[in-house]
């Protein structure tokens, strides 16, 4: 055999190992969460968008929907404005609403949509603002059974799909900031991204979800180990919800909302390791947690 057919072999191999994932994906949508935390550097933020231009050229439906949780409390820092989290939510005043909607929308989103452009006209950036995709009213959370104030805060009440399928139709790749409009009162309201992303997937009848954080995925006894749950059904996330606390309240609930909506796995992956989602598809477990709706216990992935 030719040296170039020696070298090239394993690679046709290695594209072969990935055409099942690819084929239970071809045309469907799959929602992938980019979050604040795991835009750890330059070369990862690159690979990101490497890895959504990749999904997009195989014949699936990336949907991108990203955080920016630290860039905007460094931005808040630089404006002195103080800034607290309540039941893992960020209070955020009119004047901190103004910051979070500048950086997600005018800096976090732009520099995503930038880096998925160098590879074609492909990427388009909205908020949930937009075309009615996001709609909430003023979330008051329960904090030892008590409603809380936290601001400007949204609760989801209603996704309205049509900008993001028409991009879709278009071949392009939407990019969306969680923010929502208010539904009754002309404010603009922040929204966990995790929380924005599981509703967007739960409506767009999305394959898969695919949550890209800074932790391997869910720890079955965090802070005291780091031995990662690789697979769990809506169930019995649902018993271990009570035991979670900070950044993993709003990510395990927005899987548990997915899959129990329509998603068929919902997944919480490392995206501190370069091309996390390619791994996803070229390992037939998947790396990090998944979730799965309650009658797909035993079935084999
Ligand atoms: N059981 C758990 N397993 C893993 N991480 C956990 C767990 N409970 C809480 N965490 C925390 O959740 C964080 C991830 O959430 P968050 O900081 O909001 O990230 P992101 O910016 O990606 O949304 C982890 O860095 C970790 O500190
Ligand atoms: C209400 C609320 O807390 N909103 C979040 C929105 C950004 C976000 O969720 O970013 P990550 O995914 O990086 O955590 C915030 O203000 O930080």
């Amino acid at each position: 055999m030719s040296t170039r057919k020696h070298t090239a072999l394993p690679k046709a191999q290695i594209l072969i190992e990935a055409l099942p994932w690819l084929t239970r994906h071809n045309g469907r949508v799959v929602v992938v969460k980019f979050g604040g935390n795991a835009m750890v550097d330059e070369e990862l933020k690159a690979a990101f968008a490497q890895d959504v231009v990749f999904l997009r050229q195989a014949g699936l439906k990336p949907v991108v929907v990203h955080g920016g949780g630290p860039q905007i409390s460094s931005a808040l820092d630089r404006h002195g404005i103080v800034s607290e989290f309540k039941a893992g939510l960020r209070v955020t005043t009119d004047e901190a609403m103004d910051v979070v909607r500048m950086v997600l929308a005018g800096q976090v989103q732009r520099e995503l949509v930038g880096l998925l452009n160098q590879h074609g006209p492909l990427a388009v950036g909205l908020t949930g603002e937009d075309a009615h995709t996001i709609s909430a009213v003023r979330h008051r959370p329960l904090i030892e059974g008590e409603p809380v104030d936290i601001g400007r805060v949204g609760e989801i009440t209603a996704i309205d799909t049509g900008a993001i399928e028409a991009l879709l139709a278009d071949g392009r790749i939407p990019v969306i900031s969680s923010i929502a409009r208010g539904q009754d009162d002309g404010h603009v309201y922040n929204v966990n991204a995790d929380t924005a992303a599981a509703a967007l997937a739960a409506a767009l009848g999305a394959e898969t979800l695919m949550v890209l954080t800074d932790v391997e995925g869910l720890y079955e006894d965090w802070p005291h180990s780091d031995e990662v749950i690789s697979r769990l059904t809506a169930s019995q996330l649902e018993r271990l919800l009570p035991e979670l606390s900070s950044g993993m309240v709003p990510k395990m609930e927005g899987c548990l909302h997915a899959v129990r909506n329509g998603v068929t796995t919902a997944r919480v992956i490392d995206g501190r390791v370069q091309h996390s989602i390619l791994l996803e598809i070229f390992t037939d477990e998947g790396i990090g947690t998944m979730v799965v709706p309650d009658e797909q216990q035993g079935e084999a992935e």
